[in-house]
């Protein structure tokens, strides 16, 4: 698998690992990696007039050197600017010695236009933020409008969090090694990485899979082979039951948005589940999808026990309060094991919202349930209302809080953002980086939580479930484009849908 995200502790320990396996050496790999970038920047700039290498005084600045002798070598005009010297005896000490060119100091950086800067001031290794002379080259270089080659990471963008230390390159190109790091998909750092390409300097599948990885980028690979398609002989309640709830009558919107998704997702049935002076508005606008009514923890009771739902969608419009409180903890405890079985609860919006005074009842509820059930769907400011003490930390990455949150809560959380971040109690998490625009629109988020919802009762486990969901949105998003409102995402989704189906039944 290929979509193993590489933390920079665990980027080196791959280099050790390959360095102990042999062939390779630190120096044999520092080769490597320095002719993927000299390969990149003769393909993608053949005409270039000149190109400024960037060298920082650790191995980044040690690929510099190597990328700077070879397209010295193939006759392009190349200067070497130098943030320090690389200490005695390292690996960049040595590609910096076989180095034919006089480095200058990058205190007097200039270029002239038509010229490319190589960027390898700082990768794995930044540890504090850009300042003096190497923050200089960064504004030199974006005042000339210089296309930036950057070597493994943009000089000032964090491979662990992707937040930009002081100030940072903004690459059109960004060649890194092996595998991408958390920093290459997070906000901002995405931003400043342009196109990613990923080099193979010799650190094989085999060395990786030592490493237990337990971050990935989220696509198919992750979850395609827990995708559901539909016997032939399906039965519709045999491809799972989603109950949706529906707010009053001026907020049906929503968990009819939620349904849709829920139905377009390949459940077999969905049925909203409306407050008694909801139920004209919303039987006006559904056809397909069933209407129940349900004030009270007696009518959900009712409704498991007669039609046996095996996911449920609580949140989207349904209002912010105790009656909340009173239904997302009525469905949690129907998770149980020895009540019926459901297989999963998407809670959203103000499921979450109305947990702000008191998220330990809800976390609580969660740990006696069945852990593996919930997943829970916030956007920022939800985050911040339900995990108050892990948003505010500064040290954390989003990919970190999202896992922090998710052993808080004992629940699936997907974090979501341009960067949605979807982790598991277990340790696992997947960023998205197929993010579009066009999905931050009013109603997009409920189309989401049906989704999910939906893929939970077709018997999906949840973080694969979720990764899914995440993954299909932001596709049928991108796909769609310009002018998408959240109406159309339901219809959106069916092309992403059938392409996954078709992989899955070719992959069986
Ligand atoms: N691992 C692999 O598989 C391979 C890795 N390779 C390459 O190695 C790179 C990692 O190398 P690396 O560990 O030497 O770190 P690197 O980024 O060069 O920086 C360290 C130096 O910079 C300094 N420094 C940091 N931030 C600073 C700042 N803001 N301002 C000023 N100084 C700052 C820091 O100082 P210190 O923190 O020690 O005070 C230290 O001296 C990796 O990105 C890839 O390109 C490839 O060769 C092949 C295989
Ligand atoms: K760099």
């Amino acid at each position: 698998m290929s979509n193993e995200l590489l933390s920079p502790a665990q980027m080196s320990e791959a280099d050790q690992l390959t360095i102990a396996a042999g062939p390779l050496d630190g120096y044999g790999l520092m080769q490597r990696a320095g002719e993927a970038v000299a390969t990149k920047v003769l393909k993608r700039y053949p005409a270039a007039t000149h190109v400024h290498v960037l060298c920082g005084p650790g191995n980044n600045g040690g690929d510099g050197y190597v990328v700077a002798r070879i397209l010295a070598g193939c006759g392009v005009g190349t200067t070497i600017w130098a943030s320090g010297t690389p200490r005695p005896e390292t690996d960049a000490a040595l590609a910096a010695k076989q180095c034919p060119l006089k480095p200058r100091p990058l205190s007097g950086f200039d270029a002239e236009a038509g010229s490319i800067v190589v960027d390898a001031l700082y990768g794995a290794g930044l540890s504090k933020p850009l300042s003096g002379d190497d923050a200089k080259a960064v504004d030199t270089a974006s005042a000339l409008r210089l296309p930036v080659i950057a070597v493994d990471l943009p000089s000032g963008v964090s491979g662990a969090s992707g937040e930009i230390l002081g100030r940072a390159f903004r690459a059109d190109i960004t060649v890194t090694f092996a595998r991408k790091k958390p920093g290459h998909l997070l906000l901002p750092g995405r931003e400043r990485c342009g196109e990613i390409v990923l080099a193979d300097i010799g650190i094989g599948d085999g060395i990786v899979a030592q490493l237990a990885v337990s971050t990935f980028e989220n696509g198919p690979d992750l979850w395609l082979r827990q995708f559901p398609v539909p016997a032939v002989d399906a039965h519709k309640y045999k491809r799972g039951h989603v109950g949706v709830f529906s707010g009053g009558p001026s907020a049906t919107g929503a968990a009819r948005l939620s349904a849709l998704a829920a139905a377009r997702s390949g459940a077999g049935a969905v049925t909203v589940l409306s407050p008694a002076n909801a139920m004209q508005v919303n039987a006006a606008h559904l056809t397909s999808i069933m209407l129940r009514k349900a004030d009270d923890s007696v009518d959900i009771d009712e409704f498991i026990g007669e039609r046996r739902p095996s996911a449920f969608v609580l949140g989207p419009g349904f209002g912010v309060g105790e009656r909340t409180r009173k239904f997302a903890l009525a469905l949690l405890s129907s998770a149980l094991p020895r009540d019926t079985r459901i297989d999963g609860l998407v809670f959203d919006a103000d499921a979450i919202t109305s947990f702000r005074e008191a998220p330990d009842v809800l976390f609580e509820a969660s740990r006696r349930s069945d852990a593996s059930a919930l997943v829970m769907t916030p956007h920022d400011g939800e985050f911040a209302r339900l995990f108050p003490g892990i948003a505010g930390d500064i040290a954390a990455s989003k990919l970190d809080k999202a896992r922090l949150a998710a052993v808080r809560a004992n629940a699936v959380i997907v974090y979501k953002g341009a960067d949605t971040v979807i982790a598991s109690p277990d340790g696992r998490a997947a960023i998205n980086a197929n993010g579009a625009p066009w999905l931050a629109t009013a109603g997009s988020g409920d189309v989401l939580s049906g989704l999910t919802a939906g893929l939970l009762a077709q018997g999906m486990p949840a973080f694969e479930a979720a990764c899914a969901a995440v993954w299909i949105h932001t596709e049928a998003g991108s796909l769609f484009g310009p002018g998408l409102i959240a109406e159309d995402l339901p219809l959106a989704l069916v092309p992403v849908l059938r392409d996954l189906v078709e992989a899955r039944t070719a992959a069986r």
